[in-house]
């Protein structure tokens, strides 16, 4: 799939994982949300959960980098069919083990397993030391929520991990 990503350039550029999959030519940045081609947004506020049906949408995933300080819903204005990523762990060291709390990198990666993308996933996060950590510690969700029809069943699985919580 072709990755997007919405730059915002808030955040900490050295730690910026965005920026380091565009040097790798892994991703294109865009600096205005006119700029940004229409795609799956990659939104937590969304009231959709993605699925494998989402790739009807078409071979774009799209993700808006930010800090999180600055993440709310209004920053999410970008055109495109925006979705949820279901329950699934931060590996990154800055949220180690907090749910939802995903980078850009690793949100994009849960994306394409999702969308039945996993080499592609795996090639992203290979640039990074702790990028296998986050398909090892996702490793049953991630599974689960790619064998799902639709945003429905996702849901269905994803409050059997959050009734565990
Ligand atoms: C808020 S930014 C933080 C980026 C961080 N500065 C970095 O270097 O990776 C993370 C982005 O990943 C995507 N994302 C993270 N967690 C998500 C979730 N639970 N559902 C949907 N998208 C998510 C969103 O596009 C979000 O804006």
């Amino acid at each position: 799939m072709d990755l997007h990503v919405r730059y915002e350039g808030d955040d900490d550029p050295d730690k910026c994982t965005a920026r380091k999959l565009a040097r790798h030519d892994l991703a294109a940045l865009h600096r205005s949300d006119r700029a940004t081609p229409f795609g799956v947004v990659l939104n937590p506020h969304a009231e959709q959960a993605l699925s494998p049906a989402d790739r009807s949408v078409g071979e774009r995933l799209v993700a808006l980098d930010c800090s999180w300080e600055s993440a709310g819903e209004a920053r999410f204005s970008l055109a495109g069919e925006h979705r949820a990523l279901p329950f699934l762990v931060a590996a990154n060291p800055v949220n180690f083990g907090k749910p939802f709390r995903l980078t850009t990198v690793e949100a994009i990666a849960a994306g394409l397993v999702i969308l039945g993308e996993r080499t592609q996933a795996e090639q992203v996060l290979a640039k990074f030391t702790w990028g296998e950590t986050f398909l090892d510690l996702n490793a049953e969700p991630l599974a689960r929520y790619a064998d799902c029809a639709d945003s429905a069943e996702v849901v269905a699985v994803q409050d059997e991990y959050l009734a565990d919580e």
